[in-house]
């Protein structure tokens, strides 16, 4: 199954082998990009000294790839970076690598140790960004600067997206550079991004690690509630407030969960291929889906994590009102986010919402909304999808379950959707689910180890990529 090795594959992979030097040099690079604050806070607001000092600092850092002549480097919407490296071989259809330079904000408060230090602590790189997602940023770059170092030249051409406001929406820079991509007729064979990782203890009957890579992504809505009342005096008030009315309005929101789309959508993929995984009695409950669904189903929605896979989410992540103690305020506004569950539209959501809310003073303003990704193609002609399969076998020879799922959060890879149906999301690390509450938490760290298992996975895979051959049909192995 898979991929079939070609004759250059055989005659000159480059081992994946760093001297100590190089292993230390490559740490001490991604503490001093943890160190340089990139945060985004909305859209439109970031760090744009920080952007400026990033870009400065991985020429410092990568000096190789940026002198080497097949490569070119583009600056695009000010921070993002754009690489275009040249294969010797143009009928190879290129690819593309996609990470993103901006984090979330983060305070001191809770943290080991302070979010933009970058200290080491027992074998863990500690810091906002060292999992989302300037672990890839550096590694992608770092990869490719040893693979340089020792006189590799690609045969496959590929690009190199760095995003500065995937945090707040990318459209400043990944979409940028869609467009700019697609203006030049640039069509790719597929793109890896973020959004997967190898997940360890996120299914409490299955013991062993499994390699989600993300064949589609959840929609968003960010939908504004906004209750309008005559304003007074707190010494008379009325029965009902702005404030009273919202919030019955959000506590409904949040005591009705939208359906569970359970069956439907990239779900039952993933939880068929892991049937045979489980051991007995999960295995019989997973491979006769059809009559335990209900049963699995109601175990999915106990924890958050899960939760998020069978359904359209709802969380209120903002509450505005009152001005001054003895005011009856005038307006109460609610932000809700909603994740959108593969099966189901922005349309279906905002309808059931309103349904929900079943109050005509509750006015609904759509602030943002993003549909569900498509389901990009994982059989065994997906090149893409079999090339990280491939690496993943390789690089980490443990892991025996690599499965397609779905990813919970958004990527810049929806800006891309123009340019490939192949989008896999998948980070070549292991992630357990304290380590998920990190990211965008507290405490987010990276062990020296994994950090150094994800560059030897991208120094193999863009080696691996060179392949010229489509990847063998299940058919050959009848
Ligand atoms: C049956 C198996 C259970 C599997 C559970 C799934 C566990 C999910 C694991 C990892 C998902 C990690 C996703 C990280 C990507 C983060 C991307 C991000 O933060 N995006 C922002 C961007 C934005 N502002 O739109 C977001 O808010 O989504
Ligand atoms: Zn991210
Ligand atoms: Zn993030």
């Amino acid at each position: 199954k898979g991929l079939r090795d070609t004759e250059h594959q055989r005659a000159s992979p480059i081992p994946s082998q760093f001297s100590q030097e190089e292993r230390v040099t490559m740490k001490e690079s991604l503490k001093g990009a943890i160190q340089i604050p990139t945060v985004s806070f909305n859209p439109g607001e970031f760090n744009t000294t920080a952007l400026a000092e990033f870009g400065e600092y991985i020429h410092k850092v990568f000096p190789t790839v940026f002198r080497t002549s097949f490569i070119q480097h583009e600056v695009v919407g000010e921070y993002s970076h754009l690489f275009t490296v040249q294969g010797s071989d143009p009928s190879l259809q290129p690819y593309m690598l996609l990470a993103h330079i901006d984090v979330v904000p983060a305070t001191d408060q809770g943290w080991e140790v302070p979010p933009f230090s970058g200290l080491e602590r027992d074998g863990f790189i500690y810091g906002r960004g060292t999992l989302d997602n300037k672990n890839s940023v550096m590694a992608i770059l770092q990869a490719l600067e040893l693979l340089l170092i020792r006189n590799y030249i690609p045969r496959r051409s590929f690009f190199i997206a760095l995003g500065h406001d995937e945090e707040v929406s990318g459209a400043h820079g990944a979409q940028k550079i869609s467009a700019l991509l697609q203006a030049r007729g640039v069509q790719l064979a597929f793109i890896v991004d973020e959004g997967s990782f190898i997940l360890d203890g996120f299914i409490p009957s299955l013991k062993k690690p499994l390699a989600m890579v993300s064949v589609s992504e959840k929609g968003s809505l960010d939908l504004m509630l906004e209750v309008n009342m005559t304003p007074g005096h707190s010494s008379a008030p009325p029965k009902e407030t702005s404030i009273g009315i919202l919030a019955a309005a959000v506590s409904r929101l949040e005591q009705t969960p939208l359906p569970n789309m359970f069956g439907s959508g990239p779900l039952k993929m993933t939880l068929q291929q892991l049937a045979n995984e489980f051991s007995f009695p999960a295995s019989v409950i997973f491979n006769n889906l059809w009559l335990f669904w209900p049963l699995v189903s109601r175990l999915m929605e106990r924890e958050d994590i899960t939760n998020a896979l069978v359904r359209t989410t709802t969380a209120v992540t903002m509450f505005n009102a009152g001005i001054k103690v003895n005011v009856i305020p005038p307006v109460a506004q609610a932000t809700v986010n909603f994740r959108i569950h593969p099966a189901q539209t922005v349309q279906e959501v905002l309808k059931l919402t309103k349904d929900i809310v079943m109050d005509d003073r509750v006015q609904f303003h759509v602030l943002e909304s993003v549909e569900p990704l498509p389901v990009s193609p994982f059989d065994d002609q997906a090149l893409g999808y079999q090339l990280i399969r491939q690496t993943i076998q390789s690089v980490f020879p443990e892991i025996n379950i690599v499965v397609p799922g779905t990813c919970i959060a958004q990527t810049d890879s929806r800006h891309y959707t123009n340019l490939t149906t192949g989008i896999y999301r998948f980070n070549p690390v292991y992630l357990q689910p304290q380590d998920f509450r990190s990211i965008h938490g507290i405490n987010e760290r990276i062990s020296v180890q994994a950090y150094e298992s994800q560059v030897k996975f991208i120094f193999e895979f863009i080696q691996n990529a060179d392949t010229e051959q489509r990847p063998v049909s299940h058919l050959h192995e009848l």
